[in-house]
């Protein structure tokens, strides 16, 4: 049987459980692939550091760039920009297929990574980029090429799943609730990455580009955080039936001359509470895919996790391995969709807008009224008087509208003398 060298760069959270998988589980990927998969190396920076995992001391090693030119299949997860990027650059050119998980290098530098491994002609596999073990990337390039995807939502995101549902199930306030997923350790000492919706903004530009066959990348994508969703947001969302999800959004989109483009945003999304994307709690993901044979399809699972996310990264090796055994090109996306990225101000979603109102005649319709000027239709209305009597709760649901269209009903609302305060702004999914 023939043997592939495996060299791995990095081992921290996951790469230790894909360097203990290799070794443990030797004789199965054997089977699997046709070829023995032949750990020769790991590259780490300091080679005395201590590990989760117990592994052979000889494996280490400070210099990754010898490591990877002996290698037949590099795997990289070292994380950051560089020089995990020129690593993997050099493992294409002498002919390495390449797995790695790191999104952030995806979504900065993906098209340079991917024309060299399409002119070279190796599989470059990133499953464990997107949503850790649940397998979606695959599903997308490979089990949906025969369809036309139309919309992606994914929950991508553990860190903030996890803070939104403990704010929605305990009432808490948004900075309690990031300390408390820090004290479980789902958040990092430094939360930015993930609160400010940057980690899901990387992953919804992988989605995107797959699913639209089209390079798009983190510039394309309109991000918005959740350190702005107040206890109040979630309880006036419960209180109209709507959970609030951080959410990656990638949809094709129309306009009146026929022309398609793709919007491509994360932000925090209410969503009907019976959408099955509502019933993903704690740090569990989820992608919800819509395409025009298939119909909705969800996948679920863990999003992060060393072990978890090994899972992914051992599945892209096999995939791999068995490439290099049987011969054939490699395995790549194809980039012929050419559909630009839109602005957010052209996406259409429904909206919540909140507004503290006086409780006096008339007001309803003035309010009404600026709506249906600006083209913005309602889909949903709910009024509850606050208890000094005087003034009232007003929550407006509406139908799909413009960005635009909205932030001019919004402006024109808060300039009315009876509306206090536009307490919320909310973009609604599936409605
Ligand atoms: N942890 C997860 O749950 C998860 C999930 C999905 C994807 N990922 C991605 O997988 C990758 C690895 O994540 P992780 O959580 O294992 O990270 P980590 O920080 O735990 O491990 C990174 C390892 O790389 C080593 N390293 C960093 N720079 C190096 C250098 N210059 N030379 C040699 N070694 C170097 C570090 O010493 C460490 O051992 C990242 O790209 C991450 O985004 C992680
Ligand atoms: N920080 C990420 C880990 C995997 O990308 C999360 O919270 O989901
Ligand atoms: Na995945």
């Amino acid at each position: 049987m023939k043997t592939l060298k495996v060299a791995l760069l990095g081992c921290g959270n996951v790469g230790a459980q894909v360097a203990r998988i290799l070794l443990e589980d030797a004789d199965t990927l054997a089977a699997r692939t046709g070829a023995r998969l032949e750990l020769v190396g790991i590259a780490v920076r300091n080679v005395d550091s201590p590990r989760d995992v117990e592994l052979p001391r000889e494996l280490f090693t400070t210099d990754a760039s010898t490591l990877v030119a002996g290698a037949d299949l590099v795997i990289e997860l070292m994380g950051g920009i560089e020089p995990a990027r020129g690593l993997i650059l050099e493992a294409i050119r002498h002919g390495a297929c390449v797995v790695t998980g790191n999104k952030a290098l995806l979504a900065q530098d993906g098209p340079t990574l991917y024309e060299e491994a399409d002119k070279a002609g190796v599989q470059l596999s990133y499953e464990a980029a997107v949503a850790g073990a649940i397998p979606i990337l695959r599903p997308i390039r490979d089990s949906l090429s025969g369809d036309r995807i139309t919309r992606v939502l994914g929950i991508v995101n553990g860190t903030t799943n996890f803070i939104l549902d403990q704010m929605d199930s305990t009432g808490a306030q948004f900075a309690d609730a990031l300390a408390e997923a820090q004290r479980l350790g789902y958040a990092e000492a430094d939360p930015t990455a993930d609160v400010e919706g940057h980690d899901a903004a990387a992953k919804a530009a992988i989605l995107a580009a797959l699913s639209f066959h089209t390079r798009f990348s983190l510039a394309d994508v309109h991000c918005e955080g959740i350190t702005k969703v107040s206890a109040a947001d979630i309880a006036a969302a419960k209180d109209a039936g709507f959970v609030i999800k951080l959410l990656a959004i990638a949809e094709k989109l129309t306009d009146d001359d026929g022309a398609e483009g793709v919007s491509v945003r994360v932000h925090p999304t209410l969503l009907p509470r019976e959408h099955p994307l509502a019933a993903v709690r704690g740090a569990f993901n989820a992608v919800f895919v819509e395409a025009e044979n298939a119909g909705e399809l969800m996948f679920y699972g863990q999003g992060a996790g060393g072990t978890p996310t090994a899972s992914a990264v051992l599945g892209d090796l096999v995939s791999a391995a068995r490439r290099v055994v049987l011969g054939g090109p490699g395995r790549t996306e194809t980039t012929t969709g050419h559909v630009p990225a839109l602005p957010i101000s052209a996406s259409r979603t429904s909206y919540h807008v909140g507004l503290s109102v006086a409780d006096q005649p008339g007001v309803l319709a003035r309010i009404a009224q600026v709506f249906s000027d600006n083209g913005v239709s309602i889909e949903l209305f709910r009024q509850s008087m606050n208890t000094d009597d005087v003034t009232a709760e007003l929550r407006i649901v509406t139908h799909r509208a413009s960005e635009a269209s909205l932030a001019a009903t919004v402006e024109s609302v808060s300039q009315l003398d009876v509306v206090k305060d536009v307490t919320s702004v909310l973009r609604v999914e599936g409605v």
